[in-house]
């Protein structure tokens, strides 16, 4: 992975308030039966009032079955779901504060712009001046202002999507559901959406549960993240706890690149364990960045991301610790470069080589290292995650 979008400068500060916030959506022990297949399998989960919050798994995992269960489209086999503090057991999809905006722009292409954005107003009592003002004021949140009369038939991609928002937030719904509704976008597009969603939402204070499968997108746009996988909840964090201290190494792999390295456990303090791990040779690491193994591991392991580390100069001072290798292979990205590198004695315990990979951000001036060429690399203990 290569940089992440940095989103408005006011997300520490929201995901801050947002911690205190009270609960919107409450999912308490759900499962979800569709014949044999247990879709899910016993969610607990609440998002609170005006929390940007993503379901983030691979295909198949039951995200879009639980955005589902919570916009009433899907009945659940058991367990509760609230909705600002109401039991959702007997009410219907439409009756819900809820409203959804699907990965297909789900508009009409005979209707105007303005008519598809006024499309859940049929029945409101209001006059059709503030009606033609509601819509106005919507289409301007989303970027459309001027809009109105065009051919719906005829707008992009991100313009439909817009038209799709400005239809849903037009209802002034407590919840708006998102249906990976990037996903159909080129990627500058999408990147560009990105960041206008997360401005949209903290604007109309309106909870966002975003279903994706796009670790970055999740990244970049939400305050919390569940990481799911096979119908259960692996991992419920803000981004920067998921990506620098992933609970399992499942989430540590499904969110971008992490290196391995097998390790043996010496000994463990009240703060920190000490291991051995070929290449790095002994390590304290805190406790705080101690995690599972999953099943079926062969044993301990730590792990760190490729920019945890960095290539120096031979002889470089600092306070981070120098390994020593060669460099195996070399990607070049323009913006960065990525070094495989097998370290020193890293062919430890089982006679395995085991290259390492480092995310180089390129500068002017500094030269590409190539293939071949001896390497220092420079690392710190406290980003190093033990998977035992
Ligand atoms: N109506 C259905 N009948 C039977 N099985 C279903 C039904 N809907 C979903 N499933 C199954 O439940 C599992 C979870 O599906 P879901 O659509 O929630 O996954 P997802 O994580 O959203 O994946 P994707 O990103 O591919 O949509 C899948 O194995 C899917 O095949």
């Amino acid at each position: 992975m290569t940089t992440q979008n940095p989103g408005p400068k006011s997300t520490a500060a929201h995901r801050a308030a947002m911690a205190g916030a009270r609960p919107m959506i409450e999912i308490r022990q759900v499962q979800k039966h569709y014949g044999d297949y247990h879709a899910l399998r016993g969610i607990d989960l609440t998002i609170r009032s005006g929390e940007f919050f993503s379901l983030l798994g691979p295909s198949g995992c039951g995200k879009t079955t639980l955005l589902r269960t919570i916009a009433g489209f899907e009945d659940i086999s058991s367990g509760v779901v609230l909705i600002d503090g109401q039991d959702m057991q007997d009410v219907p999809a439409n009756r819900r504060p809820t409203n959804m905006v699907f990965q297909s722009y789900a508009i009409f292409p005979h209707l105007t712009v303005a008519e598809n954005v006024g499309f859940g107003l049929r029945r409101d009592p209001r006059s059709r001046a503030e009606k033609a003002a509601a819509v106005e004021q919507a289409l301007e949140m989303v970027g459309l202002k001027g809009y109105s009369s065009r051919a719906s038939h005829a707008l992009s991609g991100g313009q439909r999507q817009r038209v799709a928002l400005a239809r849903a937030l037009i209802l002034k719904p407590k919840v708006l559901l998102l249906d990976e509704p990037l996903s159909a976008l080129d990627r500058k597009m999408r990147e560009q959406m990105q960041v206008e969603l997360i401005k949209l939402q903290r604007q109309v204070g309106i909870t966002f549960v975003l279903v994706t499968h796009d670790q970055e997108e999740a990244l970049v746009m939400s305050d919390r993240i569940a990481v799911m996988f096979e119908g259960q909840i692996a991992q419920l964090d803000g981004p920067e706890a998921l990506y620098a201290r992933p609970t399992s190494r499942r989430v540590a792999n499904f969110i971008g690149v992490m290196n391995f390295l097998p390790a043996r456990v010496l000994g463990e303090t009240a703060d920190a364990v000490q291991i051995e791990a070929p290449g790095l040779g002994r390590v304290d690491i805190p406790l705080a960045n101690v995690s599972q193994a999953d099943p079926g591991d062969d044993g301990p392991s730590i792990g760190f991301r490729p920019e945890a580390v960095s290539l120096v100069a031979p002889g470089a001072q600092g306070a981070n610790r120098v390994a020593e290798g060669v460099i195996d292979e070399v990607v070049y990205y323009g913006d960065m470069t990525y070094y495989d590198v097998r370290l020193d004695g890293s062919a430890g315990f089982d006679g395995q080589a085991r290259p390492v990979r480092i995310a180089m951000r390129n500068v002017f001036g500094r030269e590409v290292q190539d293939v071949g060429t001896r390497a220092n690399v420079s690392w710190s203990p406290g980003s190093l995650v033990l998977f035992r």
